[in-house]
């Protein structure tokens, strides 16, 4: 039996979210997600293709226990780490620094890459490492492989990278831009230009990716010339629950004048910023409900002005970046789904040959598909990101040496 199939990790400081993939006729044979790792009762969900979701509700207390329950879940429906069919496991690692400017097979070097960096990446790379750590340990016969997010954005030009700061300090501590969502920056400039058809090589985009977390990219011809997050996945965007771009005096006003220490400002932007910090909600789909209801419309619709300000000013910026644009892509939770938000985002740039069309805009579908007006100088795509697909593919191609296409 031909070994075809690839198991994707990301392994997330609270949840493990996996798929398995079959390269060879691109079936999801099973998918799942694991939340809540370490609180008092965990959920673990288990899809396996065509049949109905297991879900289980028990304490999951740590990385270890959560891969050790997704093996299981597996291995019941025949689909365990012993089978003969699978050939590899890819992992999503969000920090490669510089020295990652490719998928890599894992072996003892490569995981103490990824822990030397685990201070610029103090909220990803510890969970990505316990669950490449377990990975190995239950499934040694297998080749391992880490797909970066920075990978993409290595191609960013010296000047994108840098911060204007004393170049020994930041030298010494590998103070740079490094941006991150790669896989996904990647994989849908791609699907842009092929939805345009046009080659990649050949096309100019606009990425939004707005997630939970989420970046801006400027993609030329293929390459990534610059993205909106920097030494961590803090800059940029207005997300969830940080706050994007600030003020670094922010930091040392609140020391001083707050008397909060750096971990809690830490805390701070990171976890009670965004759109929580704005408005207590960090879910776009409430913010957009409380808009049109809540006794509290303000706080909410503030906080999506925020929001989409900050959006508006990073496509602005990325258009000079790249002079000429073809298309501007919307992806992930909130650029696939949330129709106001996107429209809000182009709204007074007409300028600059954007704009939606309400129809298209409104309506619903699942592969990619162009919601500008069939005039528009520029176009506007929403392109489905597919993370676990590209990692998968990486993945693939590094251990075989085979194309999906040649599979
Ligand atoms: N129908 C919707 N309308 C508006 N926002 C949505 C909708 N569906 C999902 N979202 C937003 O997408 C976010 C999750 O995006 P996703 O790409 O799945 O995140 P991540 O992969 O970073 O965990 C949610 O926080 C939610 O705000
Ligand atoms: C890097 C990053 O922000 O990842 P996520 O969107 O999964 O939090
Ligand atoms: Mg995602």
């Amino acid at each position: 039996m031909r070994a075809t199939r690839v198991l994707v990790l990301n392994s997330g400081s609270s949840s493990v979210k996996y798929q398995l993939l079959d390269m060879a006729d691109g079936s999801r044979p099973a998918t799942g997600l694991i939340e809540r790792i370490g609180e008092r009762t965990s959920r673990l969900r288990h899809t396996p293709a065509g049949r109905p979701s297991r879900e289980r509700e028990e304490p999951v207390a740590d990385h270890e226990t959560a891969l050790k329950a997704v093996a299981e879940e597996l291995d019941r429906d025949g689909l365990g780490l012993d089978s003969p069919e699978l050939a590899a496991i890819g992992h999503r690692v969000v920090h490669g620094g510089r020295r990652f400017t490719e998928p890599t097979v894992i072996d003892d070097a490569v995981l103490a890459e990824i822990e030397r960096l685990v201070p610029v990446a103090p909220l990803h790379n510890p969970a990505n490492l316990a669950g490449i750590r377990t990975a190995v340990a239950l499934a040694p016969h297998l080749p391992q492989v880490a797909v970066f997010d920075t990978a993409f954005h290595t191609t960013m030009p010296e000047y994108a990278a840098r911060y204007a700061i004393d170049t020994a300090v930041a030298d010494a501590h590998r103070v740079r831009r490094y941006g991150f969502h790669g896989t996904s920056h990647a994989y849908v400039s791609r699907k842009a230009a092929e939805l345009l058809g046009r080659k990649p090589s050949e096309t100019n985009v606009i990425v939004l990716h707005l997630g939970n977390g989420a970046s801006a990219s400027a993609v030329a011809r293929g390459r990534c010339v610059d993205t909106s997050m920097g030494l961590t996945p803090l800059e940029g965007l207005v997300m969830g629950t940080r706050s994007g771009d600030v003020d670094p005096a922010v930091v040392f006003h609140l020391t001083r004048v707050a008397g909060m220490s750096v971990d809690e400002i830490d805390v701070l932007l990171n976890k009670r910023s965004g759109l929580l910090g704005l408005c207590g909600d960090n879910d776009m789909r409430e913010v957009l409900r409380r808009m049109e209801h809540g006794p509290d419309a303000e706080a909410a619709r503030l906080a999506f002005d925020v929001y989409v300000h900050r959006l508006r000013k990073y496509i602005g910026a990325y258009h000079a970046v790249l002079g000429r644009v073809d298309v501007v892509a919307f992806t992930a939770g909130v650029g696939e789904n949330a129709a106001p938000v996107r429209e809000a985002a182009v709204t007074g740039l007409e300028g600059l040959g954007l704009a939606v069309d309400p129809e298209r805009n409104a309506a619903r579908g699942d592969g990619p598909r162009l919601i500008s007006p069939p005039t528009a100088r520029v176009a506007v795509a929403v392109i489905p990101t597919d993370e676990e697909l590209e990692i998968a593919t990486q993945t693939y191609a590094l251990v075989t040496g085979r194309t999906t296409d040649e599979t």
